[in-house]
């Protein structure tokens, strides 16, 4: 089987060639950059691919053999599923699998600029904040807000439509989510439909937000208006936005950054674990499919080989935590202005934008927090408030 990979996907070549080394016959190869060559196309039986790989009927036409598309990404829309499933090629992506990194980056974010403040973020003094979008990101974030000490709610109106059961209560109330402290976009790109996600913040919307609001968008760029945002941003509103996707990505709103109060580029769900999880959901979707046994190590054992992996301190702390010190021990497992900071540095080029992506430094996850056991971790709401802080 001719397996083709993106090059930045990690332990890519590993698994292939567990593959090889259980007996099947596989021939690996990579590609760099956003699209595979001709050539890789033309015998590519297999292809995997992350978010910067536009599958469309251009590349298939250049693909004739391929039967199998992974990619490890939440979203899809880079891939047209129409025309891949009209030839017949099955279709993979891996739902989930980076959503306690985006979950983090959330909290990373409060961290910062509870730091900053003093105090927690709330412009209210009702700490309100609304997930837009319950699924696995957005609850992974809204999980990090109430470790926080927010009242969370979710704003999720196709699910509140089905009436069917859900891991999180959820709303159709618009209103209940331009009123809260901090609002975090955790929605698929959705262009058209009943309920489409393209201009969901539109310059509308933008301009209605009391300042101080906390705007974070760690879904998708177009989600959010830039020209809607460069209106706020003429009118002198105060809003701490948030950006981690950019409407015309790999191109960044460079005006934008001086009025953004964390920029990033798209690399909310790039912890190592969020990366590697989605390498070997492929390589065990992709065997499944072709009926091979291959005995894969798990993701912990994965991850445990690694050596460049950061390893984060044991916290020692013998009472319960002020905001001030809880956002501490965010920050000091993954602290978003480290990313910020690279962002606004580098040439507002798509190469930089990419190059920034590609060499992203190795990230741990909240999960991986130590504290030194203490009497305050069994007390009052702390261990319900730790488990939320962890995404457990
Ligand atoms: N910045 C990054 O690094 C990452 C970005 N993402 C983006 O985040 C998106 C969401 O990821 P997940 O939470 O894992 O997806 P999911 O599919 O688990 O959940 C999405 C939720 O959004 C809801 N939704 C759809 N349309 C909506 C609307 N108009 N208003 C409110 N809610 C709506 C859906 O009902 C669903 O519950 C992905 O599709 C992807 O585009 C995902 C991972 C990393
Ligand atoms: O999973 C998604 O959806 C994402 O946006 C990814 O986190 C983006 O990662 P890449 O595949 O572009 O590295």
């Amino acid at each position: 089987m001719r397996i083709l990979a993106d090059a930045s996907m990690p332990l890519v070549e590993k698994l292939a060639s567990l593959c090889q080394a259980a007996g099947y016959a596989v021939e690996f190869d990579t590609f760099q950059g956003r699209q595979p060559n001709a050539a890789q196309l033309a015998v590519a039986e297999v292809l995997l691919i992350r978010s910067i790989t536009r599958v469309d009927q251009t590349l298939l036409d250049q693909a004739p053999q391929l039967r199998w598309l992974g990619t490890a990404t939440i979203g899809t829309e880079h891939v047209d599923t129409d025309a891949v499933q009209a030839r017949g090629i099955c279709f993979h992506s891996t739902p989930g699998v980076n959503a306690q990194a985006v979950g983090d980056y959330v909290a990373s974010a409060i961290a910062a600029l509870t730091e900053h403040l003093g105090h927690l973020p709330s412009r209210s003094g009702r700490k309100m904040a609304a997930i837009v979008g319950a699924g696995h990101t957005g609850r992974a974030a809204g999980s990090r807000l109430r470790a926080f000490g927010y009242h969370v709610s979710y704003y999720d109106p196709p699910i509140a439509a089905a009436f069917t059961e859900h891991p999180v209560p959820v709303h159709a109330d618009w209103q209940r989510v331009v009123d809260a402290d901090v609002i975090s976009i955790h929605v698929p790109l959705i262009a058209d439909g009943l309920y489409p996600t393209v201009g969901l913040f539109d310059e509308t919307t933008l301009l209605s937000l009391a300042d101080d609001t906390i705007l974070i968008n760690a879904s998708r760029g177009p989600v959010v208006s830039e020209a809607g945002l460069r209106a706020a941003k003429a009118r002198e509103q105060q809003l701490r936005v948030i950006l981690d996707v950019w409407e015309h990505e790999p191109i960044i709103a460079a005006d934008l950054l001086p009025y953004l109060t964390f920029a990033t580029p798209h690399i909310a769900g790039h912890s190592v674990a969020g990366k590697v999880g989605g390498t070997l959901q492929l390589f065990q979707l992709f065997t499944q499919w072709a009926g091979w046994t291959v005995a894969f190590p798990d993701l912990a054992q994965l991850l445990g080989a690694m050596a460049d992996l950061p390893k984060p301190p044991v916290i020692h702390a013998e009472r319960a935590p002020s905001a001030v010190e809880l956002a501490s021990w965010v920050l000091s497992i993954y602290d978003i202005r480290a990313d910020d900071e690279r962002l606004r540095q580098a040439p507002a080029t798509a190469s930089e934008f990419d190059a920034l992506r590609r060499h992203y430094p190795a990230r741990a996850e909240l999960s991986t927090l130590q504290l030194q056991p203490a009497a305050w971790q069994l007390e009052g709401n702390w261990p319900q408030r730790l488990r939320l802080l962890k995404g457990s």
